[in-house]
């Protein structure tokens, strides 16, 4: 599907890196991206979320390339999205949409389903609005329709219901996991969860240290999912659980983090987390940061951290481990793919095995004196990039034009997409 991808540039971050990564997710998506618009603006015009003058623009692009699809790389209010396809007059996705669609792609397990499916219904219910024709031409279908409810209210119901049915089920899947982990006496068994941003090279080190390791359990635990491993890390330690995870997107849509808590108990309840990092990515400080805002979110941000410079042969740099000021460990230089440093990790897992439960080795507790001036060096980046834009002269129009909040029959939001797969 030949897609246009706009993305707008309101200053904050990597706009250039952001902007790839949207081509990247599109193409996870299965679209085809042909073509890129993109906006500079202090904020998001109410009505098209760019200026109508941009959204004309975008309107000429779509024609020039024979566009099926706009994907934006921001989230896209209902009535932003129903403006945009009625001007337009082709279907709008929003990247909070896009990114569900993924994971609906993805999700192979009963419990990964229900939990997209969660998601996307909970995001579906907020784009609600009179007019969801499809549903309205089965009208008089059985039972869809109650004495004196509008069709509005008969949508919300149902979604209402489903909703409330998945939580059930999946609330039901949660005690079950937390009763199998009591049973497994996770107490005994330390656990190291690789976390990180999506692309980062978590699968290829988990693959790289499970196989790594002195000892390597072939077999799988049932108990855990299937991205879980027991490795041997010696004498002192014994086993060592590692667990595989989801890789985070920035901007990941909140509904899929609150659908995922459960896939990502294993994080939750680990040990220490090995942050992994693509050390080669120029956003690589502001990836590092949008992980944290999501362990913050599931409340795994207590939990003691590695961060793990990955990809070391790519951004030219060599194995190290770095300390704070208490001699914590704080950074670990590796590369999971020629397998430069896994040693040096294998160590460091060993010691904060040892050391555990208590020894708490943030990185954000410090650090060595380079992650420190590479902080500093990043955030006065950023806020310099925000003066640079406040100090412009920006003249995008303003909209004048807002479309009718209820919404004709012509305004139907866009649901075919985002239903279950
Ligand atoms: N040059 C280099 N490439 C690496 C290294 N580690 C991983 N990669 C590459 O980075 C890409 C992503 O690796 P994955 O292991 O799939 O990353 P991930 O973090 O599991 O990604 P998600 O599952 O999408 O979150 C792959 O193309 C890997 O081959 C490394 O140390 N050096
Ligand atoms: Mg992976």
């Amino acid at each position: 599907m030949r897609a246009a991808l706009v993305g707008v540039d309101f200053g904050q971050g990597d706009f250039a890196a952001s902007v790839e990564e949207l081509q990247l997710l599109a193409r996870s998506a299965g679209a085809d991206p042909v073509t890129t618009i993109t906006a500079k603006r202090s904020s998001p015009d109410a009505a098209y979320f760019v200026g109508s003058g941009k959204a004309d623009e975008i309107g000429l692009s779509v024609l020039d390339h024979g566009v099926e699809i706009v994907i934006f790389n921001h989230a896209l209010s209902p009535a932003q999205q129903r403006n945009l396809e009625k001007r337009l007059n082709i279907r709008v996705l929003d990247r909070t949409s896009l990114i569900l669609d993924i994971f609906a792609q993805r999700a192979k397990s009963h419990e990964g389903k229900l939990q997209v499916e969660l998601a996307q219904l909970q995001h579906l219910a907020t784009r609600l609005i009179r007019g969801w024709t499809h549903l309205e031409r089965q009208k008089g279908g059985i039972g869809l329709r109650g004495p004196g409810e509008t069709q509005l209210e008969t949508d919300r119901r149902l979604i209402g219901e489903r909703v409330k049915a998945l939580r059930a089920r999946l609330d039901k899947l949660r005690k079950q996991h937390e009763t199998q982990r009591r049973a497994r006496g996770r107490s005994q068994t330390f656990s190291v969860s690789l976390v990180g941003y999506t692309n980062a090279g978590k699968s290829t080190l988990f693959n790289a240290v499970t196989k790594a390791g002195v000892y390597v359990a072939d077999q799988l635990f049932a108990t855990l999912d299937t991205t879980s491993r027991r490795v041997y890390m010696g004498q002192d330690v014994g086993n060592v659980v590692i667990s595989d995870t989801v890789g985070f997107v920035r901007e990941l849509p909140h509904q899929l983090v609150a659908a995922f808590r459960a896939t990502l108990e294993e994080t939750i309840h680990a040990d220490l987390l090995l942050h992994v990092v693509d050390a080669s990515s120029p956003s690589r400080m502001e990836q590092i940061e949008q992980v944290n805002l999501v362990l913050k979110e599931i409340g795994a941000d207590h939990i003691p951290q590695i961060l793990v410079w990955n990809k070391i042969d790519a951004a030219g740099l060599e194995p190290l481990v770095e300390r704070n000021e208490e001699g914590g460990l704080s950074r670990v230089f590796i590369s999971a793919h020629t397998g430069a440093g896994l040693d040096l990790l294998r160590d460091a897992i060993v010691e904060s095995a040892k050391k555990a439960p208590g020894a708490q080795h943030l990185y954000t507790e410090g650090g060595g004196a380079d992650l420190q001036r590479e902080w500093q060096d990043w955030q006065s980046q950023q806020d310099q990039e925000q003066q640079d834009l406040q100090d412009q002269d920006l003249t995008d129009e303003r909209d004048p034009d807002q479309a009718d909040e209820a919404g004709g029959p012509d305004s139907i939001p866009t649901i075919t997409h985002v239903g279950s797969h």
